[in-house]
């Protein structure tokens, strides 16, 4: 598999407490990669490991085949987290220009990425005004600038109608049909089905990690929510 992320073996504690137990997975390169699992399974403590902003206790993070964190990464990494990063007090276009111009780009260049998450109807309000669904739209579109190698996606969907819902997933998939690699966080399940790989992660472990189809196959059941209840349970019956 061609890897644009490398996990190995990675420990994380948060307030003394182990999270991550030693996780090792890979994101393929050009594909949507779903990271679902239930609330406070780790989910954001993963993805700040591989976004570098996380310290780790052991393990390795190698990310475009350089180690989480390093500088050069900054251009080729667009992180979107849970809580939207955009600026209240200014509008969805000045946001976007503000982020263009950080990263050396222009104007046009902001127009594209606020196009792309369908928000050049709203560019001229403030993000103070928006609803939280567009807000997270505006916090999205920022990442989006300067077309980033990896975009990672800390539950992009939540808040959103399922209209657009369908729409940011379109989305994804054509970034990842242009070349770009997502990891996408979700902790509902029926979201899952969406993405081209899965890794589902339960108490600061992985326990899965596959297509949607061959965790379908090797669980018994078309319901991706029953499949993951199922590789828990085998997991607890191993582990009892
Ligand atoms: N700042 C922190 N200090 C101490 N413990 C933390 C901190 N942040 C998270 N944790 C703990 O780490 C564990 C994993 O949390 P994390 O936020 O990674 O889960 P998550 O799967 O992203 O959850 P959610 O879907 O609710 O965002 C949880 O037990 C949580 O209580």
């Amino acid at each position: 598999m061609d890897s644009a992320v490398e996990v190995r073996d990675l420990v994380v504690e948060r307030g003394r407490k182990e999270v991550l137990h030693g996780i090792s997975c890979e994101v393929q390169r050009g594909a949507v990669t779903g990271l679902l699992g239930p609330s406070g399974s780790g989910k954001t403590t993963l993805i700040r490991a591989i976004v570098g902003v996380q310290i780790v206790r052991s393990g390795t993070v190698t990310v475009l085949g350089r180690a989480a964190g390093s500088a050069s990464l900054r251009r080729e990494l667009g992180y979107v987290t849970q809580a939207p990063s955009v600026y209240a007090d200014l509008s969805v276009r000045e946001n976007a220009r503000y982020f263009a111009t950080l990263l050396g780009l222009g104007a046009a260049e902001a127009d594209r990425a606020i196009a792309d998450v369908g928000l050049s109807g709203a560019k001229d309000q403030l993000v103070g005004n928006l609803s939280g669904g567009q807000r997270s739209r505006a916090s999205l579109a920022c990442a989006l600038i300067g077309e980033p190698k990896l975009l990672v996606l800390d539950e992009p969907t939540v808040g959103q109608d399922p209209v657009l819902r369908a729409d940011l997933w379109g989305r994804f998939h054509e970034l990842a049909a242009a070349g770009t690699t997502l990891l996408v966080s979700s902790h509902v399940m029926d979201e899952a089905g969406r993405c081209d790989r899965l890794l589902l992660i339960r108490e600061g472990r992985l326990i899965g990690d596959d297509t949607p189809a061959a965790i379908r196959t090797a669980a018994g059941t078309d319901d991706l929510e029953e499949a993951f209840l199922r590789l828990i349970r085998e997991r607890e019956q191993v582990t009892a």
